[in-house]
Parts: C-alpha cells; sequence; structure tokens
C-alpha cells in the first residue's frame, strides 16, 4: 500500500488549520490533494470530485472573506457583551506609561457602564468599580507590564472575588443518604437538572435516586421518569393525590433500603414566588431534612436571579445555587450578582440541554471567560471526558506520520460535537472569543456539509475519486 500525502487548508469554525491528509486507498493506489491547486488538477472525467473540492474550497474561502468584511464584531460566547464593553476599557489605557487617578476615570466609568448593561445589579457595580479603582491607583509602575495589562489584572482578580472566589463544592452526609431537595419558579430548569446533577454525581461513582415531588404540573413527574431512564438513575414516583412532603419522606425511606447514595428530590415551580409554594417546601424541606438545598435559577433573568436567591434563602433557607441556560443570551448579571447580593454561593451551572451540560461552577475559569481569556482547564477536562486516552495517542501517531485520513477527520469532528455546540467549545480557546454568530453558523454548516459529503464517499466512489486524482497524477 502506498500512501502520498498533501496538504490542504480548512477555514470552517473560522479556526483556519492546516494539516497534512493523506487518503490510503486499499487498492493500493493513492492520491495528493493540495487544494485549491488540485481543483485544477483533476480530470475532467471526475466531476465529482472536481465539485466536491471545488465547492468545499469556495465554502471555505466564503467564511474566511466574511469574518474580514464583516463591520462590528459580536461574541459568539456567553456574556459577549460585557467582554467587548471592557475591552473598551483597555484600550483607553493604550499607550500610556502608568496608571492614574485622571486616565483610569474614562475606563471606570466604561467598566461600569459595561456591568450595568450585563445586569449586574447597582449596588454590586458601585462596589466593584470604587475596589478596582482603589486598586488600580496604588498599583505603581511594574517594569514590564503594561498599564492595561495591570488593570486586567485587577479586574479579574475583582471578579473572581466577585462571583465567590474558591469552587463552592456539593457537601454530602456523613452517614446516610445525602438528600438534595432542588426549589425554583417554573420553566427554570429544575427537573432537567435533577436529571443532570444525577448524571454528574454517578460519574463520580455514586449511586442516586431521583424523587418525583411536583405533583402540579402533570407532565412533570413523567418528563422526571424519562429523563431519569435516560441516565439510568431509579425515580420514585407516588403520582399527583399524594402531598409533596409525603413523597418526599416515602422516597427517602426507599432510597435508605436500597443503600441509595444521594437522593434528588424534584419540586413544584410557580409563576412566580407564592405564599403556598413557599409553605409546601417548607414542609418538604422539614420531612426532608436535606443535606443541600439547591435553588435552580435561570441566567437569563440577569440581577432577577440574585434577587430570588435572597428571597427563598430568607423564607427556606438555602445552601446555594443551580445557575442554567448560561449557554443561551445571558448578559452576566446573574453570575456576578448571586453570591453578592444573597450571600449563597453558585454551586453548579447548567449550560446546555443534554444531560451532559452541568458543571461546577468555577469562579476564576468564568473570569478569564468574561475577559475574552478563554477557559482551558475546563476544555482540557472536556475533551478528557470526550476522548479516551488510546484514541488520543492514536490519532497523535497518525497525525505525526502523516497518515490522518476522511475516516479520522470526521471521527475528530464527531468527538468535539460531543463536547458542546461550537460556540461553547470555542469559548474556551484563549483567543477565539471574537468569532462572530454567523461565521459559527457557517462553520457548523460547513461541517454538516463536509461530513455529509465524506459520509457520501461509499467505499466505490472513494475509490474511484482516489484513481482519478492518481491518474493525473
Ligand atoms: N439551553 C438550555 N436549556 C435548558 C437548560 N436547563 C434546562 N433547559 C430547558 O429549559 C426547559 C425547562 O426545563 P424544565 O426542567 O422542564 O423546567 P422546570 O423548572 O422543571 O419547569 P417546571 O416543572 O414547569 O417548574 C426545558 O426545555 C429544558 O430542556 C440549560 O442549561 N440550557
Amino acid at each position: 500500500m502506498e500512501a502520498v500525502t498533501g496538504s490542504h487548508h480548512f477555514s470552517t469554525l473560522s479556526l483556519s488549520f492546516s494539516h497534512n491528509k493523506t487518503l490510503r486507498s486499499s487498492s493500493a493506489k493513492s492520491i495528493r490533494l493540495s487544494s485549491p491547486s488540485t481543483n485544477a488538477s483533476l480530470s475532467s472525467r471526475n466531476w465529482f470530485a472536481k465539485e466536491v473540492w471545488g465547492w468545499v474550497n469556495s465554502n471555505s474561502k466564503g467564511v474566511a472573506v466574511r469574518r474580514y468584511t464583516r463591520g462590528v464584531v459580536v461574541r459568539a460566547e456567553m456574556f459577549g457583551q460585557l467582554t467587548s464593553g471592557l475591552e473598551t476599557a483597555w484600550n483607553k489605557l493604550k499607550g500610556e506609561e502608568v496608571l492614574s487617578k485622571e486616565n483610569i476615570v474614562e475606563p471606570m466609568r466604561d467598566i461600569r457602564r459595561a456591568l450595568l448593561e450585563a445586569d449586574v445589579s447597582l449596588p454590586v457595580v458601585r462596589r466593584f468599580v470604587q475596589s478596582v479603582s482603589d486598586q488600580a491607583v496604588g498599583v505603581g509602575v511594574i517594569r514590564g507590564v503594561r498599564p492595561d495589562q495591570q488593570l486586567v489584572k485587577i479586574v479579574h482578580e475583582e471578579l473572581v472575588q466577585l462571583m465567590g472566589g474558591e469552587v463552592s463544592e456539593l457537601v454530602f452526609a456523613k452517614s446516610g443518604p445525602t438528600v438534595i431537595l432542588l426549589a425554583g419558579l417554573q420553566g427554570v430548569g429544575k427537573t432537567t437538572v435533577c436529571a443532570k446533577l444525577a448524571n454528574y454525581l454517578k460519574k463520580q461513582g455514586k449511586s442516586c435516586m431521583l424523587v418525583a415531588g411536583d405533583v402540579y404540573r402533570p407532565a412533570a413527574i413523567d418528563q422526571l421518569a424519562i429523563l431519569g431512564k435516560q441516565v439510568d438513575v431509579p425515580v420514585y414516583t407516588a403520582g399527583t393525590d399524594v402531598k409533596p412532603s409525603e413523597i418526599a419522606k416515602q422516597g427517602l425511606e426507599e432510597a435508605k433500603k436500597k443503600k441509595i447514595d444521594v437522593v434528588i428530590v424534584d419540586t413544584a415551580g410557580r409563576l412566580q414566588i407564592d405564599k403556598t409554594m413557599m409553605d409546601e417546601l417548607k414542609e418538604v424541606k422539614k420531612a426532608l431534612n436535606p443535606t443541600e438545598v439547591l435553588l435552580v435559577v435561570d441566567a437569563m433573568t440577569g440581577q432577577e436571579a440574585a434577587a430570588l436567591v435572597t428571597t427563598f434563602n430568607l423564607e427556606i433557607g438555602i445552601t446555594g445555587a443551580i445557575l442554567t441556560k448560561l449557554d443561551g443570551d445571558s448578559r452576566g448579571g446573574a453570575a456576578l450578582s448571586v453570591k453578592e447580593v444573597s450571600g449563597k454561593p453558585i454551586k453548579l451551572v447548567g449550560r446546555g440541554e443534554r444531560m451532559e451540560d452541568l458543571e461546577p461552577f468555577y469562579p476564576d475559569r468564568m473570569a478569564g471567560r468574561i475577559l475574552g481569556m478563554g477557559d482551558v482547564l475546563s476544555f482540557v477536562e472536556k475533551a478528557q471526558q470526550v476522548m479516551r486516552q488510546e484514541d488520543a495517542e492514536e490519532l497523535q501517531k497518525k497525525i505525526m506520520s502523516a497518515k490522518f485520513d476522511f475516516n479520522d477527520f470526521l471521527k475528530q469532528t464527531r468527538t468535539v460535537a460531543k463536547m458542546g455546540s461550537v460556540s461553547r467549545v470555542i469559548g474556551m480557546i484563549p483567543g477565539m472569543g471574537k468569532v462572530t454568530p454567523a461565521q459559527i453558523r457557517d462553520a457548523e454548516k460547513n461541517l454538516l456539509n463536509m461530513e455529509a459529503m465524506i459520509e457520501a464517499m461509499t467505499p466505490g466512489l472513494f475509490f474511484l475519486l482516489i484513481n482519478d486524482v492518481t491518474s493525473v497524477e
């Protein structure tokens, strides 16, 4: 078997990357693809190959061209506007020698504006800006560090503090099952979080059971049963005629019998806070004596989420919050306000509808993302979750020996897809925050098209393509 390599340049994902591409043929024939010149070198007999490569190239170029011709860059990552707003502040310090009381006035105004536009609560913004200003003026000259970089560092540290400093771990009971009671308004993602949390804890080796305590929304029990099945966790249900506190008690007894490690209890939500809901929650809490009472809040509601955490904490006493829908169009107000306003930490965040899309809330990583520095640690952890070590080594060997082929390319794109949406993956890579949503859509479309084309290359067609190009060579 002979293998010839060629280099091909993909501009999809706006992540232009070149790599050697080797197409290996079982018929001892081989192919050199060095587009875009390949297109011209293909014989007219092989119109399909010509069409395919011409089309891929024109599409890839299209993305690249649009990238440079589009005017304002809208960040694709979550909190994109906040990131851009803060960047405006650093830019005002370009060319300055040192941070001074005078030259930080404008940047601080930009920071204040960016935070308010991100829907961070006003008292939080005031304290934040004051603290950053005080530190910035006192910082003096640091050899080799530009004033704008110094300000980024101060803001990074303050953001981390604002979001709670350290990661706030879930607490587990010393003996017997750990009980996690979930509360929250309607539609925030409580039921989904129950299953996501079970899935997350199962990966840490804990056995879990879900308890269906939402007796008001008719579909909630079925939804929980389906999700439980999906993550392979038992679900305790007792219909809709039993009181939620009674269901909770029965579920806990069942879990004790089965020696389950963690019991996660779903409860009913309401459109807004009302006395009946609070009384019911208090009753369920009394019946269970839970280890964790977590309020599920929707990140899209901004600083309103922080107000909710405060109210629920005053009314029923909670241990922390879970912030959902962080993958959506949230501006950052919730993530930045919850701890400071309510005193309660965000313990976990939901970043999508899939069962894998729940992760701990790391204030330092979040600050890094807000500042457009990416989140390499989360990127590596995600990659480790979806890719086996042996596969990674095998891939590395193939690339090193220039034997990376279309099948490997397909396998890679599918593995990356398992890490989440393209925007989410891109957001974790340092320096990749300035990709526009339109570019991401283009990239996703191009990837799907490429996947379809490679899929369409049946062994026969693949053979034809290879034979034809080889004959040209
Ligand atoms: N994009 C995104 N969607 C989510 C996330 N979490 C939940 N959802 C979606 O939000 C919708 C509502 O979720 P549910 O779990 O039914 O919400 P709930 O709080 O149980 O609702 P009630 O039972 O009515 O109180 C569903 O379509 C979920 O798939 C998330 O992190 N990101």
